[in-house]
């Protein structure tokens, strides 16, 4: 059928399919049956009952293209009374099946319930009267500002953060620029509903708030059928997957198929922070099962309903999975892990980047906006990172990925081996300083960060032996940043760094409150999940948040952009680099030191453009020619919420 007008933006975030007014789709239908072409202002006015084998047909209209099953009921213009079952639904019983047909372009009563193409009030007269809508709305016609102002009000009225979170994904469900215009005009205000820590409220309770799918769910029970399910998906231009196996889902632990909720969140940023359009964007949870027994026991338990599997049936279904990814969308669709446990995400990682574009966001994304919080933080404290003394707690993907891009980016400053780089930077985990009479015990990903020194049980008395001037919190359990500790750094730091970057914010190490509180309101505080501004001593402090959503978005539209084809670590370094030349100073007078989100999408074109010249330098980049001036390009290809006008 004809299509009215230009679908596609012209850029590289639109892929090949551009199509203009004087291009036609072809929609191809089987198995054989009957097609009812209907103009839905009277119906059965033109092309009526078409018999179609293998059908390919073409229309001109805006138009319902409605399918009906030639076994049931043929629609009927006969003016009467009575009940009649015009779609033949309610003559299919248990024994004799009913066959849901509908293949329709939006335009109509469909047009109102697609949420890519609806603006609810905000259709014009024209368009009511063009597009079949008169009378199936209201008389009033708004614009989008005041869509925005009356969601906004409507949103706040909910004291529940969980409610704000369903009211944001019903509006997400009905009208999807909207929503992400609400979520762009108001980023600082919705992001904790839509993200970080709400989210993860969402995730635990997401068998009984679940509503409509939005996102892929493969299981065991897929296995062999993997590129099947991805061409179930409607969308076909996919740029970016975030996938999840829900095992380790922010610091809350197995959440298995429930996990959902942070592949959808973090898409729904990838697009308001960093433009990609929403369907570019694929959501994907791996179900394998899960070991919580909350979630085996919870009768609204969304997931496989068995413990984990492991091993090579694990790694047999991801494989299929990477697999069917590459062969359906290419080698450019980016594909970000998220919130894998430990023990696979740095296997997944290691054995995909050879082969995909693969990132995780927990232990790559999470490395450079902390990066990039310490570059900011210099400037507060003096000296360069080499200087200075880093101590975590936490040596997982987070503690560890972070240590090794300080690392990493040291070496470079300062010339020397990277295994020399290392040994400034010092990790706690579960049984107290990573040192060398550790190392056989120790996980693969531990044994770079065993460095000569005594046994020492406790984080209190690791900073009293260690003397860092940071310190920060990555083990995913709260509230273990106590008062001593907080002490401690401040009694060996006049400015003590310290980052408490678990999520959400329950698992948080400490507070934005007990940080400046217990360090007498000297500590440079930043934390994963955001927090309310503080005051003490009659000062306000506001804290950054230290959040790999400063990070993602902006290094996928770089990625997207240049068509890289690997993330290299340089690329990581380059989004650090680019995200702390945001920080001004008036942010850093404030102890700020990251910029505020409300500029976020300028941040993100930013870091996009250094990311690709990176891709470029490395020689990493596939489209060709390299754009003149990068930020702007990246500027011009992100997605607007704004409407479109429908002719
Ligand atoms: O989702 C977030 O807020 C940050 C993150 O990746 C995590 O905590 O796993
Ligand atoms: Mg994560």
């Amino acid at each position: 059928m004809s299509l009215k007008g230009s679908l596609f933006m012209n850029n590289p975030l639109s892929g090949i399919s551009r199509m203009t007014q004087s291009q036609s789709l072809r929609v191809s239908v089987h198995p054989p049956m009957v097609v009812a072409m209907m103009n839905p202002n009277t119906r059965l006015e033109r092309n009526v009952s078409v018999s179609v084998d293998s059908a390919v047909k073409e229309v001109n209209a805006p138009m319902a293209v409605e399918i009906v099953d030639p076994k049931l009921k043929q629609h009927s213009t006969a003016v009467g009374g009575g009940v009649e079952d015009v779609y033949g639904e309610d003559t299919a019983t248990e024994e004799q099946f009913d066959t849901p047909w509908s293949v329709s372009v939006a335009s109509g009563y469909s047009l109102l319930r697609n949420p890519h193409h609806n603006k609810g009030l905000a259709f014009t007269e024209k368009e009511r009267d063009a597009h079949y809508i008169r009378g199936l709305l209201p008389p009033v016609v708004v614009n989008q500002d005041l869509q925005v102002k009356k969601m906004m009000a409507n949103i706040r009225e909910y004291v529940i953060p969980l409610q704000k979170y369903q009211a944001m994904m019903d509006l997400q469900e009905r009208n999807e620029r909207l929503f992400y215009k609400l979520l762009i005009d108001n980023v600082e205000e919705l992001l904790p509903i839509v993200y970080t820590p709400t989210v993860g409220e969402a995730c635990q309770k997401y068998g009984s708030i679940f509503k409509r799918p939005q996102g892929l769910f493969i299981s065991l029970k897929d296995k062999g059928k993997i590129l099947e399910i991805l061409k179930n998906w409607p969308e076909k231009n996919i740029q970016v997957i975030v996938v999840t196996d829900g095992e380790r889902i922010l610091g809350l632990g197995d959440l298995g198929c429930q996990g959902m909720g942070i592949p959808v969140g973090k898409l729904s940023l990838y697009t308001a922070l960093g433009g990609i359009r929403p369907s570019a964007c694929l959501p994907v949870t791996i179900d394998v099962g899960t070991n919580n027994e909350k979630m085996l026991n919870d009768e609204f338990y969304i997931g496989l309903r068995q413990k984990r599997a492991n091993g090579q049936e694990y790694a047999e279904l991801m494989n299929e999975f990477m697999s069917a990814v590459k062969q359906n969308y290419g080698e450019k669709v980016l594909v970000q892990f998220e919130d894998f446990a430990n023990h696979n995400a740095f296997d997944l990682l290691a054995k995909y980047s050879a082969t995909h574009l693969v990132f995780n966001d927990d232990i790559q994304g999470t490395a450079s906006v902390v990066l990039a919080g310490l570059i900011s933080a210099l400037k507060l404290v003096g000296g360069s990172l080499t200087d200075h003394r880093f101590l975590f707690l936490g040596a997982g993907e987070a503690g560890t990925g972070i240590a090794e891009l300080i690392a990493l980016e040291i070496s470079k400053q300062t010339q020397i081996p990277l295994e020399d780089a290392r040994k400034k930077v010092w990790l706690v985990d579960s049984k107290g300083l990573i040192v060398r009479s550790r190392l056989d015990s120790l996980q693969h990903f531990k044994k770079p960060w065993a460095h000569e020194h005594e046994p020492v049980g406790s984080l209190l008395d690791a900073i009293k032996a260690i003397r860092p001037t940071v310190l920060i919190g990555s083990s995913g359990a709260g509230q273990t940043f106590t008062k001593d500790v907080v002490e401690a750094m401040s009694c060996l730091n006049e400015k003590p760094v310290i980052l408490a970057l678990s999520n959400p914010t329950s698992q948080s190490e400490c507070t934005a409150e007990q940080a400046y509180i217990w360090s007498q309101g000297r500590a440079i505080f930043a934390s994963g999940s955001p927090f309310a501004p503080v005051e003490y001593n009659g000062k306000i402090f506001v804290s950054g948040q230290s959040n790999n959503a400063y990070i993602f978005p902006g290094l996928g539209l770089g990625l997207i952009i240049s068509g890289a084809i690997h993330v290299h670590d340089d690329m990581l370094l380059a989004a650090s680099e680019a995200l702390a030349e945001q920080v001004t100073q008036e942010h850093l007078d404030n102890g700020l030191i990251y910029p505020p989100f409300t500029n976020i999408r300028k941040i993100s074109a930013h870091i996009a453009a250094k990311v690709a010249t990176k891709a470029y330098e490395l020689g990493l980049a596939s489209r060709l020619p390299k754009p003149e001036n990068l930020v702007a390009y990246a500027e011009s290809c992100m997605y607007s919420p704004d409407y479109r006008n429908y002719r």
